[in-house]
């Protein structure tokens, strides 16, 4: 199951609002249609969120390749600000529609429909490269996963999540892959349930063992002795390690410090903004009330309630055990060894 495909010129995107009861790719036929797709969460998961968001900047170019060129390049800022302006928090995004640009640049002295023909190039070898990613890292990843480990989750960092087979998720395939017979307990994840519709969905597809739990019930479980380590994605790691993920996941930190759990980030190299300080200065997306006043629709609270409803926190970079990526585990000191790995020169 993929989260998004390109088939015969056609974006098609798997609608993760209707998972895990209806499967059911929609095609989107303009940038605009993908813009709307990010926004609503059809697609979602930072490195997804940057793969469609190539794909519709690619589909921009496509849209507007019979103007001048001049013109072609003017409303190819716009195709990136529409775009750019969905969701705040994962860095992927940026980081897609930047590369995107960069190859804009690099072949803006040809004609617009070539140019067109380049970026939806480049927009595939976006999603190929996550792909590819994703596998390195769960290799590296499933090193720490010890045979028979349980293991608690939060929010979907899977398949669902990226171009394929997911970051955390990917590390827990690659461990059940080398024989290590690992089980998971998946937090539902408030408001909009990615753990139970999509990481229970994925890791059921694939027999490897899962338990449902709610987010309130974590705690229980790691001071029973039931979880051996926790690992989760992120949509942002910033110079100091420290880690912007769905909303939860800073409590599962403390949580897991307090019990002497192991914590565990997996995120690929389009996840690390170098640029940014610490956690602090990572934009939190608030979204709609609604996402938490109403399940599937129903309405669950008072009309008229105040909501707070940030879809991200910040866990702070001494609470997290290791970084997992595809060039290996990233040990503190971060500011040091994400510099080391990532930073100008890095080989
Ligand atoms: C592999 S990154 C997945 C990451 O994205 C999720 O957020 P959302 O579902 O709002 O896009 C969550 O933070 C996951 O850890």
């Amino acid at each position: 199951m993929e989260s998004l495909r390109w088939r015969e010129g056609i974006l098609e995107i798997l609608d993760q609002t209707r998972l895990p009861l209806t499967i059911e790719y929609v095609q989107s036929s303009d940038y605009l249609a993908v813009a709307n797709a990010i926004k609503s969460m059809q697609v979602r998961g930072a490195p997804a969120i940057g793969s469609a968001a190539a794909f519709g900047y690619a589909m921009g170019a496509r849209e507007h390749q019979n103007l001048p060129r001049e013109q072609f390049l003017a409303e190819m800022q716009e195709v990136k600000q529409v775009l750019a302006s969905t969701r705040p928090t994962a860095v992927n995004l940026f980081w897609a529609l930047d590369r995107m640009e960069k190859k804009l640049l690099e072949v803006s002295h040809l004609q617009p429909a070539e140019i067109a023909d380049i970026l939806l190039e480049e927009a595939k070898a976006i999603h190929q490269e996550d792909l590819e990613l994703n596998r390195r890292m769960g290799e590296y990843g499933q090193q720490l996963i010890p045979s028979g480990a349980r293991i608690l989750t939060h929010c979907n960092a899977g398949a669902l999540a990226t171009a394929g087979f997911g970051t955390a998720l990917g590390v827990i395939r690659a461990a059940h892959a080398a024989g290590k017979q690992v089980q998971v307990y998946a937090d539902e994840t408030r408001p909009l349930l990615q753990g139970a519709r999509l990481t229970a969905f994925e890791l059921m597809q694939d027999g490897i063992p899962v338990t449902l739990i709610t987010d309130n019930m974590a705690g229980y479980l790691m001071r029973r002795g039931m979880v051996d380590l926790v690992i989760v994605g992120a949509d942002r790691i910033t110079a100091n390690g420290d880690v912007a993920n769905k909303i939860g996941t800073y409590g599962l930190a403390v949580l897991a410090k307090e019990n002497k759990i192991p914590f565990y980030v997996a995120a690929p190299y389009s996840t690390v903004d170098l640029t940014l300080a610490s956690g602090d200065d990572i934009p939190i997306e608030e979204r709609d009330p609604r996402e938490i006043t109403h399940i599937c629709g129903q309405r669950i609270a008072p009309e008229g309630v105040k909501v707070f409803n940030p879809a991200f926190d910040i866990t702070p970079n001494y609470l997290i055990d290791a970084i997992i990526t595809e060039k290996g585990i990233i040990r503190k000191p971060y500011k040091v060894n994400l510099q080391k790995t990532y930073g100008e020169g890095a080989k």
